[in-house]
């Protein structure tokens, strides 16, 4: 028997954005496969990264992308909320009384490019010398000079949508841009997968600790409720999205802080956890990439970061920060 944990619908708490609002649709519809008697409602909620204007960096990596919804989840205004991992905090324990319920199965992790829709360039290497590319996050800016010093990278903030109306939209602006780069599973979920021109290999960008994974949270009292989210997760993903997330704690980073990482299930079901560290000019970077058991995920994840530090990750954190 599948006990029906509320007789009021669920509400969901969710960015307002089109691809959380479309992130927030996926789970509504594995809600209602796994217990069609369940009521859902959307509380899109504005979050404090929502409204700032400036360098997504400044902000310090304070979580808030979610802890507007995190808050409205405590105080028990909504039962579930749908976080993008890569937006959730992991140099600390969840917010009190919160729980991860489920992970989703992993979307495509990888970053891709982008180019005006008339664009008939197909690759990074395909760009002219000097072309302006747009990102705002650092771990991007960094690969990206890495790749191609000459490259100008423009901070373009905003929706997946706003950055590509920018694209597709600025050439009676000076400088336009040339090329976008952005999440895979970003463009996916607002059905624009075809826009990607170059799909970049983990090994050419390295992504960012928890991409691609959607994680569904409540509060840990609500045992219920607990109990059917936990059907909707998949254990591969948990597996992985923790090695990077003991990784990403052993560094004290945050999802806007100068750093990659990206696990891996191998064929023998080992994990391979990769994790790089860089300045903000990608000239000087760390990395680490080691294998380890799929039983023992926070090992792996705390095995990578200690090699990194070793290698100095904290010192090159410290001077990219500030
Ligand atoms: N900070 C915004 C954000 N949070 C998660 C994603 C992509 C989807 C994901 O990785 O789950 C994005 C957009 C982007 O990075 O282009």
């Amino acid at each position: 028997m599948n006990p029906s944990p509320h007789s009021r619908p669920l509400r969901i708490g969710t960015r307002k954005s089109p691809m959380a609002l479309a992130q927030t649709e996926r789970v509504r519809e594995l809600l209602r496969k796994l217990e069609p008697d369940l009521g859902t409602d959307v509380v899109p909620i504005e979050t404090e990264a929502d409204q700032w204007q400036g360098d997504l960096s400044k902000l310090g990596g304070k979580g808030l992308f979610v802890k507007a919804i995190d808050l409205r989840l405590q105080s028990g205004d909504i039962d579930l909320a749908v976080h993008c991992l890569k937006d959730v905090p992991g140099d600390g324990p969840l917010p009190e009384g919160l729980v991860f319920a489920a992970m989703l199965p992993r979307d495509d992790a990888r970053d891709v490019l982008v180019v005006p829709e008339d664009s008939g360039v197909r690759t990074l290497a395909e760009l002219p010398a000097g072309a302006h590319v747009g990102s705002s996050s650092v771990r991007r800016r960094a690969q990206l000079g890495r790749a191609r010093p000459d490259l100008r990278i423009v901070r373009v903030r905003g929706t997946v949508g706003t950055r590509l109306g920018k694209l597709d939209g600025t050439k009676a602006m000076a400088p336009a841009l040339d090329a976008l780069v952005v999440a895979a599973s970003g463009l996916e979920r607002l059905e624009l997968g075809q826009r990607a021109r170059q799909v970049f290999t983990v090994d050419e960008i390295l992504p960012a600790v928890g991409a691609g994974v959607l994680v569904l949270e409540c509060r840990r009292a609500d045992g219920d409720l607990l109990a059917l989210l936990r059907q909707l997760g998949d254990a591969r993903t948990l597996a992985e999205a923790t090695a990077e997330r003991a990784m990403l704690y052993g560094l004290r980073g945050h999802c806007n802080s100068p750093i990659a990482g990206y696990c891996d299930t191998e064929v023998d079901g080992r994990l391979s956890l990769r994790g790089m560290v860089f300045d903000e000019a990608g000239s000087t970077f760390v990395r680490a990439h080691i294998r380890g058991s799929a039983d023992d995920p926070v090992d792996l994840g705390g095995r990578v970061s200690t090699e990194l530090l070793r290698q100095g990750a904290a010192e090159i954190i410290a001077g990219t920060v500030h």
